[in-house]
């Protein structure tokens, strides 16, 4: 069976085994040791939470086009940054890290990926990257901290126009490591200013105390003119 595409840049590949999700690039060479057949990078959403919602989503995916761009904050090494680099194919991914360590990886992904931007900086200081970004269509988070709610408020408020949207993937037990998680998901969601939630998931079996929460930047009237 050929590859089924989900949704713009989002492949099922029906293999033997199963069916496996991919995107495609024209780099044949792995990032993270990723199978590739014939162009398509199977995309592990045991690696990757964005994988992870995309499958647990039935593909309603992310509001990605080829030309779309995306703040991507918490970067890492870039397994994921790479995927969302190719289904952006056409547009940009501005993909911000605080960790030099992990940034030496991510220049290396970036001398081979023309459409993605390394920023090396504090995802929780959105001002310190303002002269390098446009603004975009998608804020994606990814970065495990104890404000994690307050960081995307942020950034999105800031680089976010008018219906761009959130993609906020929250780890609860890095924001309370003793409270139920539920709980804190419901406090963490109340943190979030300026945006109308559209969607939460659980990430389990894939990731354990993750939810990906959805969210439209919808100002009210005094949050406008950012
Ligand atoms: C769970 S890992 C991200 C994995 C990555 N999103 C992926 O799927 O390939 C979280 C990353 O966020 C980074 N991080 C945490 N806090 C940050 C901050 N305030 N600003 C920028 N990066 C941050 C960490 O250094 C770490 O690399």
């Amino acid at each position: 069976m050929p590859p089924e595409e989900i949704a713009p840049g989002i492949y099922i590949l029906h293999e033997r085994d199963g069916a496996r999700l991919a995107t495609r690039s024209s780099d044949p060479v792995p990032v993270y040791g990723e199978r590739i057949h014939n162009g398509y990078r199977l995309w592990d959403p045991y690696r990757s939470k964005l994988a992870a919602l995309i499958l647990k989503g039935k593909w309603q995916t992310l509001p990605l086009k080829s030309n779309s761009r995306v703040l991507y904050l918490g970067a890492s090494t870039g397994t994921t940054v790479s995927h969302v680099a190719d289904i952006v194919s056409e547009g940009l991914v501005y993909a911000v890290e605080f960790s030099a360590r992990s940034m030496r990886d991510l220049v290396r992904l970036c001398e081979r990926r023309k459409n993605i931007i390394p920023i090396l900086a504090d995802a929780a200081k959105p001002e310190e990257y303002a002269p390098l970004l446009e603004p975009v269509d998608l804020v994606y988070q990814d970065v495990a901290q104890k404000n994690q709610a307050q960081i995307a408020s942020l950034n999105c408020a800031r680089y976010l126009g008018q219906g761009g949207e959130l993609c906020l993937m929250l780890k609860s037990r890095s924001v309370d490591t003793t409270a139920p998680p539920q709980a804190v998901l419901q406090s963490e969601l109340k943190k979030l200013e300026g945006l109308e939630l559209i969607k939460i998931m659980n990430l389990e079996p894939f990731h354990l105390d993750h939810w990906a929460v959805r969210a439209r930047w919808n100002p009210g009237p005094s949050e406008e003119g950012h």
